[in-house]
């Protein structure tokens, strides 16, 4: 039995009678868990890829918390089990919608969510179980863009050392898919990745989550654990959103940085640990250390290396192929008619500002491809208004732009920065092609270690 036969099974409310859930899950390996947290905690030990959720009447809504934890664990199959009077609230049924491999009312029958669950055991052990190779690592990454080329080659450099990182950006622009790579692409990658959000967290918990604790450090500490930096032996920790870690626990941090020990919580004793660290952050944390809530003396030793994520409004030619990229991802849940993104969609998309980056483009086109009607998805489908005739011509003038600059960066890509090779398979001639690297400003000697200096596009 392999450890992603095991089921993880969230209970948020009590929602289901033991003994139909005794029953439901006979045969397979369970975990139980009763709050997010622990989920989230258990999730990065078990790497699960199914899941039962129970949810009961009273829970409220939104469920942010909830979503948040859904979203980072989408690779999982969720199986949820919920009252009726939940699955007549559009808030949740859009939920289930958008986040579960299926769902069961109560009363659930036990058979029934028995057979539901090694259906979607069976289907989770046909994905591949293997890391992905390291080109597989980088081409998770989409985008043509200048910037997310260059961001492409920085991480590959920073992945052979042991430094921090401080990976900035905007949310949902993908610092947590950077980190990944980081941590792939480096000698560390056969070891635990564990990602924690200092936001999540009440800085009450973090201390004993971060350090862990011995038995008896607090009220409720019946027994010993590991901390989450302990978990990550051998590997790398992500702490991301590190601008809400308390100023307390910033101390602690710093001295795990200097001298790579821990002192569990309610232990004298110091332990060695072998972790990288990387942070993340949406706020500006130089500013944050003028203001006095973040310790200069650590943000000086995390930001080491630094690597920048910048806004999706700020990288247009990355639009289509991730819209394409997240098309093809989500292929499975899509209305079978479906074929594609109009023209207007596309006008749609590259006229829109998305503030909410990456994270909602993916969320727009997921949405999109259950939702629409036809056999290509309309601006209506994305939630977009149409792009109106100017913006609509501007945004045809930047498509052409942009398809002609990510038509010329894939196959410098392809030629090796080969420049003559990648005029050959572009049809132009190498002056044409030097004239268009100018005019795009893509450097023109070595083409990738260039890319790596050149400002963002
Ligand atoms: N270049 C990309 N190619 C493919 N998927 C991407 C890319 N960038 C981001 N994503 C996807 O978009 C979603 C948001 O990215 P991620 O969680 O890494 O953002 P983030 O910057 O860490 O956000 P936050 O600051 O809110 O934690 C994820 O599902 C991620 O896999």
């Amino acid at each position: 039995m392999t450890p992603h036969s095991a089921i993880l099974c969230v209970a948020l409310g009590n929602s289901l009678p033991p003994a139909t859930l005794a029953q439901a899950l006979q045969g397979h390996v369970v975990h139980h868990v009763d709050s997010l947290k622990e989920a989230e905690r258990l999730q990065v030990l078990l790497s699960a890829r199914v899941g039962v959720l129970l949810l009961s009447a009273e829970l409220p809504q939104p469920q942010a918390a909830l979503e948040a934890f859904l979203l980072r664990c989408w690779q999982m199959r969720w199986i949820v089990v919920l009252p009726p009077s939940l699955l007549a609230q559009p808030y949740w049924r859009s939920l289930l919608h958008t986040h579960c491999h299926d769902f069961h009312t109560l009363p659930a029958d036990a058979a029934r969510l028995n057979q539901t669950l090694g259906h979607a055991l069976g289907l989770a052990a046909l994905a591949p179980l293997t890391r992905p190779d390291k080109p597989a690592l980088l081409e998770q990454m989409v985008g043509p863009s200048r910037a997310l080329t260059q961001l492409r080659g920085q991480l590959q450099r920073v992945a052979g050392v042991l430094a921090p990182v401080l990976i900035t950006g905007e949310s949902g622009t993908g610092k947590e898919l950077v980190a990944q790579a980081v941590h792939g692409l480096s000698a560390r990658r056969s070891a635990p990745f564990i990602a924690v959000n200092c936001g999540a967290m009440p800085a009450s918990l973090i201390h004993a989550e971060l350090f862990g604790h011995e038995r008896g450090a607090y009220t409720g500490a019946s027994r010993e654990r590991r901390g989450l930096i302990e978990a990550a032996q051998g590997g790398t920790l992500l702490l991301d959103e590190i601008g809400d870690l308390p100023l307390e626990l910033q101390a602690n941090l710093l001295r795990f940085l200097q001298e790579k020990t821990i002192f569990r919580l309610g232990s004298t004793a110091s332990r060695p640990v072998d972790v990288r660290v990387l942070a993340a952050t949406h706020v500006d944390l130089a500013q944050a250390v003028a203001r006095g809530s973040f310790r200069e003396d650590l943000y000086y030793r995390l930001n080491v290396l630094a690597l920048e994520v910048p806004p999706l409004r700020q990288r247009r030619d990355d639009l289509l192929p991730l819209a394409e990229h997240f098309f093809e991802r989500y292929a499975s849940e899509r209305a079978s008619q479906l074929r594609g993104f109009s023209k207007a969609a596309e006008l749609a998309i590259a006229a829109h500002d998305w503030p909410g980056n990456v994270r909602e483009l993916l969320n727009r086109v997921r949405r999109a491809m259950v939702m629409a009607a036809g056999r290509l998805i309309m601006p209506d489908d994305l939630g977009l208004a149409a792009a109106t005739p100017e913006r609509a011509a501007v945004a045809l003038d930047d498509a052409r732009v942009l398809a002609e600059r990510a038509a010329i960066a894939a196959s410098l890509l392809e030629a090796g920065s080969n420049v003559a090779q990648a005029a050959r398979r572009l049809g132009v001639s190498r002056m044409t092609l030097y004239r268009l690297l100018a005019k795009h400003g893509i450097p023109v000697r070595s083409h990738q270690g260039d890319i790596g200096r050149a400002a963002p596009g």
